[in-house]
């Protein structure tokens, strides 16, 4: 058991560490956390996630957050999509996804198995647009009777991993993100789901009615904790100046870093189990063994910011060449605003 952060030591400080004073009510309050891994992911006890936690215990959350990189919490049946916006609210600005309509008419993104959404590959959410989100917020509904757990990964302690040439190639690299790459492939979806005339148009006519195409540094310097990380998984397409199978061969040496059993935790899900995730240093996959059995979650996202690379150098948008006002290009507040 470990508690991380704990309030400032002064004179004035308060007897229980639970109990911030009213003379800095934002300063960071001790939660109650258990690693659930050794290099990711911390459980958080005795909290109730709502959009009324107190200044102190938000400020607390954020700093576990870009520690551990996910926090875990089980119980939180109470939250309704209303209930979990109005919690992520406290962390920042919910943003829609780019090109897939929410499903409450607001900012919940539903994964529901039996319609055949189900993430089982390494990504890092929306990565095929520049400013993609800082974080993601996971609600559990419904669980398979077996399997259908999520493993994230840690990708600064993958670049931590690489050895100081590879560190230096990859620093070197920009990597072109998309959302139209071959899906059926790429999502190793079961074969009668890829055949799937539904799962065909939601995937043509929905997820890439736009398709989009942005560089980013393959490592990117996180702007909170200043680590670097390795920003690819399955929405990076290729490598910026290299050929077709040499830029597969750059992408899968670096991703293999991220995918190292050493920098993942798994997570086996209850219904009303919350997860949240620092998206500028995860990658995660679904883990899709539960066979034709319902699994139901709900995700929420925050608005991020423009990544860059150690050299400096932003992110990019390469296509589309008119850009729509979407997410990850235009700042989610102003949307919200024009809305
Ligand atoms: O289904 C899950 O557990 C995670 C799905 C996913 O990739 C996401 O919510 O971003
Ligand atoms: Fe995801």
């Amino acid at each position: 058991m470990t508690t991380a952060p704990t309030a400032p030591t002064s004179p004035t400080a308060p007897a229980s560490p639970a109990e911030p004073t009213t003379a800095d009510a934002t300063a960071p309050t001790a939660l109650r956390l258990t690693p659930v891994a050794g290099r990711i992911g911390a459980l958080v006890h005795d909290i109730r996630l709502g959009g009324d936690l107190p200044a102190g215990t938000v400020a607390a959350l954020e700093a576990a957050l870009y520690e551990h990189k996910v926090l875990f919490f089980r119980g939180q049946q109470h939250l309704d999509d209303a209930g979990q916006e109005a919690f992520a609210r406290l962390l920042g600005q919910p943003v829609g996804h780019p090109t897939v309509p929410s499903a409450d008419g607001r900012y919940i993104f539903e994964l529901d198995a039996t319609k055949g959404v189900r993430a089982n590959n390494w990504h890092t959410d929306v990565t095929f647009v520049p400013s993609y989100p800082k974080a993601s917020i996971l609600r559990s509904l419904e669980v398979p009777p077996a399997g259908g757990s999520t493993v994230w990964a840690n990708t600064a302690a993958a670049y931590r991993d690489l050895p100081a040439p590879l560190k230096t190639l990859a620093e070197s690299l920009r990597a072109v993100h998309t959302n139209d790459y071959d899906y059926a492939a790429r999502l190793a979806l079961r074969p009668e789901l890829a055949d799937n005339a539904e799962v065909a148009r939601l995937f043509r006519d929905v997820f890439v009615s736009t398709a989009f195409r942005t560089e980013h540094p393959v490592v990117r310097v996180h702007p909170v904790t200043g680590e670097k990380t390795l920003l690819l998984g399955a929405f990076a397409q290729r490598v910026q100046g290299v050929s077709g199978d040499d830029s597969k061969a750059l992408i899968d040496l670096f991703q293999r870093y991220v995918e190292r059993l050493e920098n993942t935790v798994r997570w086996d899900w209850q219904v009303g189990d919350v997860a949240i995730w620092d998206n500028r240093a995860t990658q995660h996959y679904a883990v899709a063994d539960y066979g034709d059995e319902p699994r139901l979650v709900r995700r929420i996202t925050l608005d991020g910011d423009l990544p860059v690379g150690v050299d400096g150098a932003p992110s990019r948008l390469l296509e589309p060449a008119d850009p729509p006002r979407v997410p990850g290009l235009v700042p989610a507040e102003e949307l919200e605003a024009a809305n």
